[in-house]
């Protein structure tokens, strides 16, 4: 794991787009399409703001999300929404976006429908990670229901997530499909996500989910 610690959220956000935008031109050299997998949360929306006004072909990019949470796409807690509204927008509003909510379908329904196609995608170009304080990356939750199904190294490319206490379902990219990804990065603001990355490289994955993405990850942290 690389850690890039910079002074502010402001002045990360600029420069990780610019590094992810960078490399997914470098990658458009040498393929007809390349796929790039984002986060969700609260802590993405400055990237994507820098990063939608990004000057490459951006026609030729299929983004998807790392995770979605199992509400439709104008809820408030949707991931996708995020990604409407603040990446998918401008100069990136080019890009071809897969949505993981699929309506009249459980998550687990959806995760059998998607993954072939998800399949047909990989390895990702880029990706882009959050991270919880509890060690949770893309849905990949400690102690979550279907937590082993997503973490095991023959696991499809979506695997649906239920999290004791959230009323909401969930569906993540599996961790072989992070694992595999091209270009991995995983973006934290604060003290204590510093000291949960730092921690996690030391427990076992299904206790710390980012653990098992951390190898050759470049990790951009601010206060
Ligand atoms: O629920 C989620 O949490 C993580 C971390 O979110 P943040 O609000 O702490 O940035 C996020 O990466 C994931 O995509 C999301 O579904």
């Amino acid at each position: 794991m690389r850690l890039i610690e910079y002074a502010d959220r402001e002045v990360l956000a600029m420069d990780l787009a610019n590094l992810i935008a960078g490399e997914l031109k470098n990658a458009l050299l040498s393929h007809d399409t390349v796929s790039f997998a984002v986060p969700g949360g609260t802590t993405p929306g400055p990237i994507f703001d820098s990063l939608s006004a990004a000057n490459l072909e951006w026609a030729r990019v299929q983004v998807m999300l790392g995770d979605e949470r199992w509400v439709a796409p104008d809820h408030e807690m949707s991931n996708a929404r995020l990604l409407r509204n603040r990446l998918l927008v401008g100069r990136a509003a080019e890009a071809a976006f897969t949505p993981f909510y699929i309506d009249g379908l459980t998550s687990a329904e959806a995760a059998e429908t998607l993954s072939p196609q998800i399949e047909s995608r990989l390895p990702l170009s880029v990706l882009l990670l959050g991270m919880g304080a509890d060690m949770h990356t893309a849905s990949l939750f400690p102690g979550s229901n279907g937590l082993e199904a997503a973490m095991a190294a023959d696991a499809p490319a979506l695997c649906p997530i239920d999290v004791d206490g959230q009323d909401i379902g969930r569906i993540t990219l599996s961790r072989r499909v992070l694992e595999g990804a091209m270009s991995k990065h995983l973006v934290i603001f604060g003290d204590e996500k510093r000291a949960a990355v730092e921690q996690a490289q030391s427990l076992p994955a299904l206790q710390a989910p980012i653990g098992a993405v951390l190898n050759e990850a470049t990790v951009h942290w601010a206060p």
